[in-house]
């Protein structure tokens, strides 16, 4: 539904975010430095430990938060505010998703802001209602909902609304271990579909290596960077018990020890 739009790149160069705490002293470098080129349809993964900076960086990307120093541009156009074609989709569903809306008013939301008609409307939430696997919940509301099917609305959500480049914040870190392997391969699956390009970012490192094309590792905080870059030349679905899975869980993993 979305092949023909553009695929632009994200390219990042000397970027800074710091804060002045206090108003006085040092200035505190959240990330420092950080060089990155993220090829446009490509799965991208941020993998880094906690409060190294990589929601921030995300955010950055985002529009939500304003850079320090350096040049962040999509498509050779500098970010400097949030846009449509960058959706975000968070941790927590619950608090995106509208309560008094059904699951397929909650789709169409968006839409409808956009004067999209109706039948229209219809159609594109159909589409990826059952892009999502959600076929046959449309007239639900979000509290009849499990976590992982509220996790879908989300996105299909963010989907309907086509953005070019979807920038996701440990978008399975609150669900249960076998519904996060469900919606894990889902996303691959949808990926292959819709060929955006996704920026994801996780502390889990099998996770980083089940979806990332190539995975950046963050350094931790604070002054973070991208320290190195891994390509994950594997076939989807991976298979975590595979031995070369393992060969790149040992080689990030040691990557972190050191
Ligand atoms: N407005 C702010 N002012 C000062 N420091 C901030 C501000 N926002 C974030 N920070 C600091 O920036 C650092 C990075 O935070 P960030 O949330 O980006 O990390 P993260 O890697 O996403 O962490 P986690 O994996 O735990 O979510 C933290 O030390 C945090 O305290």
């Amino acid at each position: 539904m979305s092949a023909a739009k553009p695929i632009h790149t994200i390219t990042i160069e000397r970027l800074n975010k710091s804060y002045n705490e206090g108003g006085i002293g040092e200035l505190h470098y959240i990330i420092k430095d950080v060089n990155l080129v993220i090829r446009g349809g490509e799965f991208f993964i941020l993998l880094g430990p906690s409060g190294c900076g990589k929601s921030t960086l995300l955010n950055m990307i985002a529009g939500f938060i304003s850079k320090t120093e350096g040049s962040l541009r999509v498509g050779g156009k500098d970010i400097h505010k949030p846009d449509r074609d960058r959706a975000v989709v968070f941790q927590q569903a619950d608090s995106s998703l509208f309560p008094w809306l059904t699951v397929r008013q909650n789709i169409e939301f968006g839409l409808k802001m956009k004067k999209v008609p109706p039948q229209k409307r219809r159609e594109i939430s159909d589409y990826y209602t059952g892009l999502v696997g959600l076929s046959g919940h449309s007239d639900k509301f979000p509290k009849e909902l499990s976590g992982g099917m509220k996790q879908r609305v989300q996105l299909a959500r963010v989907l309907a609304n086509d953005p070019e480049i979807l920038l996701m914040d440990e978008p399975f870190g609150a669900l249960d271990a076998m519904t996060r392997r469900t919606m894990q391969k889902e996303l691959v699956r949808i990926w292959q579909q819709t060929n955006k390009t996704i920026v994801f970012v996780t502390h889990d490192i099998q996770e980083a290596i089940l979806l990332g094309g190539r995975i950046g590792i963050m350094s931790p905080g604070p002054s973070s960077h991208i320290s190195q870059i891994y390509e994950i030349p594997l076939s989807y679905p991976r298979d975590v018990a595979a031995a070369e899975f393992y060969e790149y869980y040992n080689l990030i993993q040691s990557h972190f020890e050191e």
